[in-house]
């Protein structure tokens, strides 16, 4: 007998990336990304974090100090839009869709624009990030990258997301 009780496309990938998420030990936040071929084949998933060889447990790269780059974690961190495309292991990414937990900065949608993605779902956007938002969002409709919110596309999706990454935050303690 056939089962008819399957998530959808969209909620399978942003739970890609809310489980990739997991894996960041960025305790301010923690973020995923999940890119996918115009065949639904995932081609790469990434998270936030040190690049490879930075020890994680060295606090000299989660410092706070944004006035200065040698002390502020910005200089060190990957986002994880980026290190999906790093990771990723089937090229080339034209005509992609990427799922990110969060609305995307403007270096990563460099990167993404770059490579050829053409569609943006983001789970979360910072109200307070206006600005950064918009300066994304400006070359995403210059480049002609489509960029919605998996709330808009498909809020079913969004609630089990929340809900998944509810169930992630709260159990994730080394298992
Ligand atoms: N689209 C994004 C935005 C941010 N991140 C990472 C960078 C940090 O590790 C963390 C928090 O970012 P902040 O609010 O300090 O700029 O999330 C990312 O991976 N993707
Ligand atoms: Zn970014």
């Amino acid at each position: 007998m056939k089962n008819d009780s399957l998530i959808h496309w969209h909620s399978m990938f942003m739970g890609v990336a809310l489980l990739a998420a997991a894996r960041s030990k960025d305790a301010r936040k923690r973020n995923g990304a999940c890119i996918v071929g115009p065949d639904n084949k995932i081609s790469g998933v990434g998270y936030n974090g040190l690049p490879r060889g930075c020890d994680d447990h060295d606090e000299h790269y989660w410092q706070d100090d944004d006035s200065d780059p040698l002390n502020s974690r910005h200089s060190y961190i990957v986002h994880a839009e980026q290190n999906a495309i790093l990771n990723c292991t089937s090229l080339p990414l034209h005509g992609s869709t990427i799922y990110a937990t969060q609305y995307p900065c403007p270096r990563c949608v460099q990167s993404i624009i770059q490579v050829g993605i053409k569609r943006v779902v983001y789970l979360d956007k910072k109200a307070h990030q206006e600005r950064v938002n918009a300066a994304s969002e400006k070359m995403l409709a210059d480049a002609g990258v489509e960029i919605e919110s998996l709330q808009a596309l498909q809020p079913e999706s969004a609630e089990w997301s929340a809900e998944l990454a509810q169930f992630i935050e709260t159990s994730t303690t080394n298992r």
